[in-house]
């Protein structure tokens, strides 16, 4: 890998949004991938920074794995994921020799790599960059607000399952966000349920509604529950765009409902 320098900048970027949990497997990647989509159905421009370097499952996610980022003077180019250029993604898995690839990296290495897909990265113009972290609160979360604080204020939209324990995590996100002056854009529960394909009876597999109570009493906005749903895994396996194959499914209105949010308190008005 080598460093480009201090060349590019997110001097296009409309607003910057770090999805945020603290738990893994909560479906982070998930909602970040299907709210670019969501936001790119609606005309907007979307970018995706993919710092969760130690699984990098975004390029999957809309199948671009194995493509490769490459320099231009003004420093890294990121993948465009559709012909229009309007997803545009940057992630350690396109820096990794083979997609499997462990990155066993201390702290110090991974601060290194989030600053320079920071500062060297070229996005362009952009209506949002959505930016997929790891679970936690780690040194790569600070790492990467304190990196991209001095560029534009920073919101955050908190993944959580409805199950006390996840959202128990995200209590720790919300102080997180406090003490890091990062604007809680809002909380969304996901696998909220299952709508069964056949008689689209909704079934809680999980308990329902911690995250609305959650945000209810944290006095942060409770931006939408996403159902867990079977073509939504599959067209994440397969790299589809859900967004645009299954209008009809029980996950997209609840996506298209999140994004609508997003983009009202994002917007002037809203803000
Ligand atoms: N609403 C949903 N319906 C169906 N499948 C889902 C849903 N949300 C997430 N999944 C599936 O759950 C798995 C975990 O999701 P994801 O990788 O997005 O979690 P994560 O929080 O980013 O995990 P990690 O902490 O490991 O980065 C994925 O296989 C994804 O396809």
């Amino acid at each position: 890998m080598e460093a480009v320098g201090e060349r590019g900048n997110l001097s296009g970027v409309g607003h910057i949004l770090l999805v945020l949990s603290g738990k893994g497997g909560v479906g982070k990647s998930t909602i970040s991938t299907e709210l670019a989509l969501a936001l790119r159905h609606v005309g907007k421009k979307v970018g995706i920074l993919d710092v969760d370097l130690c699984g990098p499952s975004i390029p999957q996610m809309l199948k671009v794995q194995g493509k490769g980022v490459h320099q231009c003077d003004s420093g890294w180019v990121p993948v465009f994921v559709d012909q229009d250029k309007s997803i545009s993604l940057m992630s350690i898995g396109f820096l990794l020799e083979k997609p499997d690839d462990a990155v066993v990296w201390r702290g110090p290495k991974k601060n290194a790599l989030i600053k320079q897909f920071i500062s060297d990265v070229t996005w362009g113009d952009l209506d949002f960059l959505i930016v997929d972290t790891p679970p936690g609160t780690s040194d790569e979360h600070i790492s990467t607000v304190e990196s991209l604080r001095p560029y534009k204020p920073l919101g955050a939209v908190l993944v959580t399952t409805p199950q006390a324990v996840s959202v128990g995590d995200v209590r720790r996100e919300l102080t997180f966000c406090k003490k890091t002056g990062l604007q809680v854009i809002g909380i969304v529960e996901n696998m909220s349920g299952f709508v069964c394909p056949h008689c689209l009876e909704c079934t809680n597999l999980f308990s329902k509604g911690g995250g609305e109570e959650l945000a209810r009493h944290a006095g942060v906005p409770f931006l939408g529950c996403v159902p867990l749903d079977p073509q939504l895994t599959q067209s994440l396996e397969e790299g589809r765009d859900f967004i645009q194959e299954f209008p009809k499914s029980s996950a997209f209105p609840a996506l298209a409902h999140i994004a609508q949010q997003i983009l009202d308190r994002t917007s002037p008005q809203g803000s």
